[in-house]
């Protein structure tokens, strides 16, 4: 679902280099940490059913993921706000999509997600969460602002790989009456969770 043939092998490249490179390290933060592709293919999926415009990924890291979401933000005239604490990966990401021509799509900015979302105003159409899942709960009053229009999607990584460490988070989000959600047993697994249209969900109320 890349839109053009170099692109797409370029990014497979990209992927086999980071995936050779995090099985050659120990130490769980020194790996890139890539979605896994077919997980990219469905984001990138959603980015487009959407026609998404406002993209926000939180955990650039070496880019793998951006540059699905570069490519499909490329087709729907869209723009891509990614965001890591460490600028050393955000620097092998920018090279990446300058190298094929996706850099215009991307904003990248190094800063705390915490942070950012604390100072945030923009509405996302999509909001990729994939960081340190131990401080997902603290984003999710943050979170809910930036998709604070119906039909905003929330995309969470490795549900089911790591559904311990991200079940409190689940269960915020599952209480939370404004959005429903569901668990996709894709790549790592992978957490979606939609704004619903407050009519609609007062209209459907009506109906119990
Ligand atoms: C799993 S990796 C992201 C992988 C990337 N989405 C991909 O598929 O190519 C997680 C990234 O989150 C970043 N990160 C960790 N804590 C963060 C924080 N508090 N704020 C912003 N980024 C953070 C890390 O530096 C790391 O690069």
């Amino acid at each position: 679902m890349i839109s053009n043939s170099k692109r797409k092998s370029y990014i497979e490249q990209v992927y086999q280099v980071y995936h050779a490179h995090d099985q050659s390290q120990s130490n769980r933060l020194q790996r890139l940490r890539s979605i896994e592709p077919v997980s990219a293919e469905l984001l990138s999926f959603i980015v487009l059913s959407k026609q998404a415009k406002h993209i926000l990924e939180i955990g650039t890291s070496g880019g793998y993921s951006t540059l699905w979401l570069a490519d499909a933000a490329l087709r729907t005239q869209g723009h891509i706000t990614s965001l890591d604490i460490d600028d050393t990966r955000q620097q092998i990401a920018k090279k990446h999509l300058e190298h094929i021509k996706l850099d215009n799509c991307v904003t990248l900015i190094c800063q705390d997600a915490l942070a950012f979302l604390q100072d945030n105003h923009q509405c996302y159409d999509v909001v990729l969460l994939d960081a340190e899942r131990q401080f997902y709960c603290d984003y999710w009053c943050h979170l809910k602002k930036c998709l604070s229009q119906a039909g905003g999607v929330l995309i969470v990584d490795n549900v089911i790989s790591h559904a311990e460490q991200v079940q409190d988070f689940i269960k915020l989000v599952a209480s939370d009456d404004q959005f429903s959600h569901s668990i996709v047993p894709v790549g790592a697994g992978l957490l979606l969770a939609v704004r619903q249209n407050d009519i609609t969900k007062d209209a459907y109320d009506k109906l119990l």
